[in-house]
């Protein structure tokens, strides 16, 4: 048993400074901060009694963040990532589950591969890992996976996603649906038909023509996402759209969502920062799937997360080898890291110019997908008798992003030498510490 005593922070910075103490990995007590410090509380001081203390004063307090589109590369690509350390740059980056993706080597899915994932994730211990199961065998959108197996697996996967494939196929994804439906689990569909995207590797614009890059319409993003949100409608089933990137998609899922139909969205901080100026460089780190778009797209996506059209923000942490990126841009493999610079990116983006506040970014990175993904003890209000699961954040800590310093093993890093406003002080899992000022607590 041990307790833990967070001083002078801001429940999603609001209010008055308080004391947070934690006992047993559950918030048992909230008190004002006592001005002159925690000696002034007298010998009914919570201080007196934590084991440890983190002196918090400016900070903001919210629900650990959780992350519904990671890739940890294990197994099959532990050269650029492994459950280990993703789950060092998770702890970083505040989070306290993360949803590791099916597209590894062998692919998940078979539950021998989710639980083999989820059991490194709990002897690492520094996030939640949740395996993501694939919705069809080997990806290749031919032939439904065993969900069933899976979802009554020891990881109880309840997310299914063949991410960096399209579930193409309408029967198939048809099927998948209602299948889904039955197994009351979730389906993420990666929007991209396939047919239309055949050696693109750069969004279909201005920019990609000049440069003589092969173009991704957003059409390719469009007509997967309304197909979907048909077959969703009429399957009775939840469909969950990836990496949303286009303004269509945007307009696309707020039609749905106002026929009634089940669908959410998430965005990542990559398209809500980056657009297709930067593929100028020809450097390979810009390359992404989907693509980098036009800045009319990014200022979409904010307003659509801001006004909850868009649910949620998912990293899409794409670890690559140094040997997979540096190269012809053409040649590079599409992804970027994202789990120890969303918070960061998130404050730039939508905190920063006053689209969202703190209790906005608690809903986005936290509470949304928490409930997406129906995680019961994440995502949680910041109340007494609540499991800890916390992220403390400086939201006046600049600092300078440098791919060779974050937990990662790759560095594909799109915002090299950039400057971000906020950062992660610490984190609690089960009200472990499993993060303080960037330094990683394994167990
Ligand atoms: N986003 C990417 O560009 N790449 C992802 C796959 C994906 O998310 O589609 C990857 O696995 O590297
Ligand atoms: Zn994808
Ligand atoms: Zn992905």
């Amino acid at each position: 048993m041990t307790t833990v005593l967070i001083t002078g922070t801001r429940p999603y910075g609001e209010g008055d400074p308080v004391d947070v103490l934690i006992d047993d990995g559950v918030i048992t007590r909230i008190v004002p901060t006592v001005a002159g410090g925690r000696d002034a509380g007298g010998p009914d001081s919570a201080a007196s009694a934590a084991d440890e203390v983190i002196e918090a004063a400016g900070t903001v307090l919210l629900p650990g963040f959780v992350d519904m589109h990671t890739h940890l590369r294990e197994p099959g690509r532990e050269d650029a990532e492994t459950v280990r350390s993703g789950s060092a740059a998770a702890a970083r980056g505040g989070y306290t589950a993360v949803f590791a993706m099916a597209n590894t080597e062998p692919v998940a899915d078979t539950a021998v591969v989710t639980d083999h994932v989820y059991a490194q994730g709990q002897a690492v211990g520094l996030v939640d890992v949740h395996p993501v199961g694939a919705v069809t065998k080997g990806l290749a959108g031919a032939e439904l996976a065993e969900m069933g197996v899976m979802a009554a697996s020891s990881a109880a996967v309840r997310l299914f996603s063949d991410d960096g494939h399209c579930v193409a196929d309408p029967l198939i994804m048809r099927r998948a649906l209602e299948y889904a439906r039955g197994l009351d689990v979730l389906i993420a569909q990666h929007a991209e038909e396939p047919r239309l995207t055949e050696g693109a590797v750069a969004h279909e614009g201005p920019t990609a023509a000049r440069l003589g890059l092969a173009g991704w319409p957003r059409a390719a993003e469009e007509s997967i996402v309304i197909r979907d949100a048909l077959l969703a409608r009429d399957a009775g089933a939840r469909v969950h759209i990836c990496h949303a990137s286009t303004a269509g998609t945007v307009e696309l899922i707020r039609w749905a969502k106002d026929q009634g139909i089940a669908i959410t969205a998430e965005v990542t901080p990559h398209h809500l920062m980056l657009d297709d100026a930067r593929l100028e460089s020809y450097d390979g780190i810009f390359r992404v799937n989907p693509p980098l778009r036009e800045e009319s797209d990014t200022r979409a996506l904010r307003a659509a997360l801001a006004d909850g059209v868009v649910d949620c923000v998912a990293t899409d942490h794409a670890p690559h080898a140094a040997q997979d990126k540096c190269c012809e841009f053409s040649q590079a493999r599409p992804g970027m890291l994202g789990l120890e610079t969303a918070l960061g990116v998130v404050a730039q983006t939508m905190v920063a110019p006053g689209l969202i506040d703190w209790r906005g970014v608690a809903d986005v990175m936290s509470v949304r997908p928490a409930q997406i993904t129906g995680l019961p003890d994440h995502g949680r209000p910041i109340e007494v008798g609540e499991t800890a699961n916390l992220t403390v954040v400086d939201p006046d800590s600049a600092w300078t992003v440098r791919g060779a310093e974050l937990a990662s093993i790759a560095d594909n890093t799109p915002y090299e030498d950039l400057t971000l406003p906020a950062r992660v002080r610490a984190t609690l899992l089960r009200g472990r510490v499993t993060c303080v000022d960037g330094k990683v607590r394994a167990r």
